[in-house]
């Protein structure tokens, strides 16, 4: 047996299509257009591949971005101002600041500068508190929204099920543990210190991989027919010297022979991300804006 693909790319077009849609009704009613500014400090070359990204698909989406490059030697005073005038300008919707920042910032003041309703990566204390109470104000993280996207459209409704989530951080593994116990499934969180994550691991019917450990998760740590989505990207030496290849948390080639349905790593979760972030950026000009958030966004 081999697990259905879930066809992340596919399904990130057409959450860009929609918000793209919903960016030119919010330009048709408001007379501007949905705007995201975009902050890099420093010049981490992964970091500059995923805010050109993000910013493509920004203009594809019909939206404004308005990007700010700052030196790695930037002071937090000079950042926090930066956030501050961004807070302020009624152009700007979302505001994403790329992490990782440069060892000398403190990236939580940095994120608690923002506006909670500006955060469209959701990182701020106060989405995170939105989010954990069902307050449907909360900007949730894009990553976590991603993956419930898939699982909703390969599984339907969730309720009852066993998710397992590994992984704990703030940005993935916590918020997506919200995210499923909100839809009634019965969700454990697993982390490097818990025992015999293996037999854990297969008790999931929904088993989500955000450790950032190559391959981590084998083949027999799947339960059959189980949906896996795998949120690794971790980059590592490939066949050829001086050349990297892309593999997820997960050990692909042996957990879809276990497996159900399951996120290839590219072309899973990564391309669900940036969409949400546009999903995100269009529902905040719209509530900013006193709009309702078009329907099915
Ligand atoms: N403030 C902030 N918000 C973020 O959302 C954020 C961040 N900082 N820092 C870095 C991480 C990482 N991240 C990814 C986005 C897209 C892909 C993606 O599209 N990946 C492609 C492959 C891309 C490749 O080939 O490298 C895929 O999985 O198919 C991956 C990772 C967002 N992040």
């Amino acid at each position: 047996m081999s697990a259905r693909r879930i066809d992340g790319k596919a399904a990130a077009a057409e959450v860009r299509a929609s918000a793209g849609r919903a960016a030119a009704f919010f330009r048709a009613t408001t007379g501007r257009a949905v705007g995201l500014a975009t902050v890099l400090v420093g010049e981490d070359p992964a970091s500059e591949v995923y805010i050109r990204s993000k910013r493509a698909a920004c203009s594809e989406a019909a939206m404004e971005s308005l990007h700010h490059a700052l030196p790695a030697e930037t002071s937090e005073a000079d950042l926090l101002a930066l956030v501050a005038r961004l807070n302020a300008d009624p152009a700007v919707d979302g505001i994403l600041v790329q992490l990782p920042l440069p060892p000398h910032m403190d990236a939580a003041r940095v994120i608690d500068a923002i506006d909670p309703d500006k955060d469209v990566d959701g990182f701020h204390v106060v989405n995170a508190g939105r989010l954990a109470v069902g307050d449907p104000a909360a900007l949730v993280p894009c990553t976590p929204l991603g993956c419930l996207h898939l699982l909703k459209a390969e599984l339907g409704d969730l309720s009852g099920k066993h998710a397992v989530v590994i992984g704990r951080s703030n940005i993935v593994g916590k918020p997506m543990a919200m995210l499923l116990l909100a839809e009634s499934c019965t969700v454990t969180i697993a982390h490097s210190r818990t025992r015999d994550l293996p037999a854990l691991a297969r008790e999931a019917d929904i088993l989500v991989a955000a450790v950032g450990r190559p391959e981590m998760v084998r083949g027999d740590w799947v339960k059959p027919g189980a949906t896996v989505i795998d949120v690794g990207i971790n980059r590592v030496a490939g066949a050829e010297p001086g050349k990297t290849r892309l593999v997820g948390d997960v050990a692909y080639a042996e957990a879809e022979r276990q497996a159900g349905a399951i996120t290839p790593v590219p072309g899973g979760v990564g391309p669900m991300t940036i969409a949400m972030l546009l999903r995100n950026t269009v529902v905040a000009a719209h509530r900013r804006q006193g709009l309702a958030p078009p329907e099915g966004l």
